[in-house]
């Protein structure tokens, strides 16, 4: 039987920060009950963090065994890749952009593993001083990655094939060259930051994976490996390698604690 602050026996803790949101007339943190079960499909214990000041970073990470970055409607401010908003009517959560972006950079330092999912892959880029493009789908030569239909089951249905780079993290955890992906996203790559590998590619160029160049396990995704996961094998494989990579994080973290 475990003692109280004994986390040997317990799954590893994955950090899920949250969105903000106004519902009626207050307003909310929340996090998609898609990514939280996700966590629980990797074998982990997901915390949702509602949002941080700077000084409570590191007491953050310190709980942490790996951080899973959801995606969201709301756009990463443009500002923060030196543009002004090209679209006004799109959604931004300035809130969440000012404690990730800081956050990521910190658990970059401290080497944990790290899954970032649509909007999350765009704030990794643009912590590491990457840009993206505000509407690729206005875009020449590029295809429209936005869902498409009135009802999730449409907006995630797959959309296109990813082509896997070789060589590289996710061709190791997904044992495949390509697949196909759902995709529901206006924001996209544009410049990649340095420091980080592309891992796969759409159909039109589009960068669609993208990891952390020394990390162990440090992989974005511009699709949804989170919706209905348990019925794609691909999706899976990610999760449950995210889910290794953090079981191990936290044994380290046991051994540095036990000297
Ligand atoms: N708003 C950004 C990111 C897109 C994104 O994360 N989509 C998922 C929305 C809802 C969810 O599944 O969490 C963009 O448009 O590129």
């Amino acid at each position: 039987m475990s003692c109280a602050g004994d986390r040997s026996s317990s799954p590893p803790v994955v950090l899920v920060p949250a969105c903000n949101r106004v519902l009626g007339q207050h307003p909310f943190h929340v996090a998609g009950a898609k990514y939280v079960a996700a966590v629980r499909l990797a074998g982990a214990l997901p915390l949702v963090v509602p949002d941080a000041a700077p000084e409570e970073l590191d007491a953050l990470l310190d709980l942490a065994d790996g951080v899973l970055l959801t995606g969201s409607p709301s756009n990463v401010h443009p500002r923060h890749f030196g543009e002004p908003v090209h679209d006004t009517t799109l959604p931004l959560d300035p809130r969440r952009d000012a404690w990730t972006l800081p956050f990521i950079l910190k658990l970059i330092e401290r080497r944990l593993p790290l899954l970032a999912i649509c909007r999350g892959a765009q704030e990794l880029n643009v912590a590491l001083g990457g840009s993206l493009h505000q509407a690729v789908h206005s875009l020449p030569g590029y295809a429209d990655h936005r869902g498409q239909g009135e009802t999730a089951e449409a907006q995630y249905a797959l959309a296109h094939e990813v082509h896997v780079e070789p060589g590289g993290l996710l061709q190791a955890v997904v044992q495949e060259e390509a697949f196909r992906v759902n995709s529901v996203h206006g924001q996209a790559v544009n410049r990649l930051a340095s420091g980080l590998r592309v891992e796969a590619r759409a159909p039109d160029g589009l960068v669609e994976a993208f990891s952390v160049h020394g990390m162990d396990f440090a992989l974005a995704v511009q699709w949804h490996p989170e919706w209905q996961a348990p019925n794609n094998p691909i999706s899976m494989r990610l999760l449950q390698a995210f889910g290794h990579a953090c079981r191990q994080q936290a044994a380290r973290r046991r051994d540095q604690q036990e000297g």
